[in-house]
């Protein structure tokens, strides 16, 4: 007990991500920071504390602000349904409305306030769940039966990432139950939506109803947390559907956690940037520059954009993400950064961070 008490004053980094608990967020985040957090070169043990945001955008502009939030852990991209727009459009707006800081080397390059140091690959298995049905057991067929005859609308809830997860999910179960509607409706997270269809189904109870059901789709955590239960399980299209997730530090933060300092592995490069407008060849100019220094291009994206400021003809325009790994070490980087800079109106090298070993399993 004494040792415990000791330990009152310990070191906490604080971690964001999207919440509540139970999100994939929150299962990245567990996967991340789930072995005992010493500092590479720090004297005290420390220990990560969680911390919810309602949105994305909430865990970028914490991590940029509070002092506090040490990490922050969001998604990029899922393997059935591809970007997290949100985030991509992050990322971009970061660069596009960050003021060029000196201390970016070259004349185009951007200095964000944040660092990607590391990512996540989390598997994801949806769950459609009811707060009403009875208590534990296995879902049933007829428990859903039974539960659908008795509602001509069906209102499903979930974050709006999810929906193309499962359209094949949800077109079978529309053709099963012709006589149903079923309404989708967007949350901020997948466990909001098991919170939010608890706090609708209570409503329903005291107030005698609307004649509406309130499911969610969600992890089985979050069945568990919110004690709601699982009419079917895995009912993604596909699967092994994944969700890549980005970890996060504040770029001055050079307190940096063992296991980011593994220097075994590749290491992947994010790299966002705009071109020169209307200028034939201008993209492939700088994927020929990663031809040229031999670096494998593993990744390329690109989110479209709308420079009001601008008052160039052209309203619609794109803006690049390139992940590239290296795996020679006598690169002169100064000399290929001035050749990026040569090409790009604008870039930013977003981190450097090990390839997880969750990608090649
Ligand atoms: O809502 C959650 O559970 C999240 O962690 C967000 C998120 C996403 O934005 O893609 C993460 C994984 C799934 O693809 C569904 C939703």
């Amino acid at each position: 007990m004494e040792k415990f008490f000791n330990n009152l004053d310990l070191v906490t980094d604080h971690v964001i991500f999207l919440g509540p608990y139970g999100t994939y967020s929150h299962q990245a985040v567990m996967q991340e920071f789930d072995e005992d957090e010493e500092i590479k070169d720090g004297p005290e043990k420390r220990y990560i504390k969680l911390v919810t945001a309602k949105s994305i955008v909430e865990c970028f502009e914490e991590l940029e602000t509070n002092p506090a939030v040490r990490y922050a852990v969001v998604p990029l991209e899922n393997s059935t349904n591809g970007q997290v727009v949100f985030s991509y459009d992050i990322l971009r707006d970061k660069v596009l409305t960050t003021k060029r800081e000196e201390a970016g080397k070259f004349k185009n390059q951007v200095l964000p306030r944040l660092d990607v140091i590391g990512e996540q690959y989390v598997n994801i298995s949806h769950c459609l769940l009811c707060p009403t049905v009875g208590d534990e057991g296995e879902e049933t067929q007829t428990d859903m039966d039974r539960l659908f005859s008795q509602y001509k609308v069906i209102r499903i809830l979930s974050h709006p990432q999810v929906w193309g997860q499962v359209t094949e999910y949800l077109n079978k179960l529309q053709l099963k139950y012709p006589e149903i509607k079923f309404e989708k409706s967007d949350t901020n997270s997948t466990s909001e939506a098991v919170f939010k269809s608890v706090e609708y189904e209570r409503e329903r109870a005291k107030t005698g109803g609307n004649g509406v059901l309130t499911l969610a789709i969600a992890s089985e955590a979050a069945s568990k947390i919110f004690n709601v239960t699982i009419l079917e399980k895995s009912i993604n299209d596909k699967v092994g559907n994944t969700t890549r997730f980005l970890i996060l530090k504040k770029r001055e933060d050079t307190l940096v956690r063992k296991t980011i300092h593994d220097k075994s592995g590749d290491k992947v490069n994010l790299l966002t940037f705009g071109i020169e407008k209307n200028e034939p060849g201008s993209l492939v100019d700088v994927l020929m520059i990663l031809k040229k220094y031999q670096l494998n291009m593993v990744s390329v994206n690109s989110r479209p954009y709308n420079d009001p400021s601008n008052n160039d003809s052209k309203k619609w325009d794109y803006f690049f993400y390139i992940e590239f790994v290296c795996e020679r070490d006598d690169i002169d980087w100064n000399e290929f950064y001035q050749s990026i800079d040569n090409n790009c109106i604008t870039w930013c090298l977003w981190g450097s961070f090990p390839r997880n070993k969750r990608y090649y399993n």
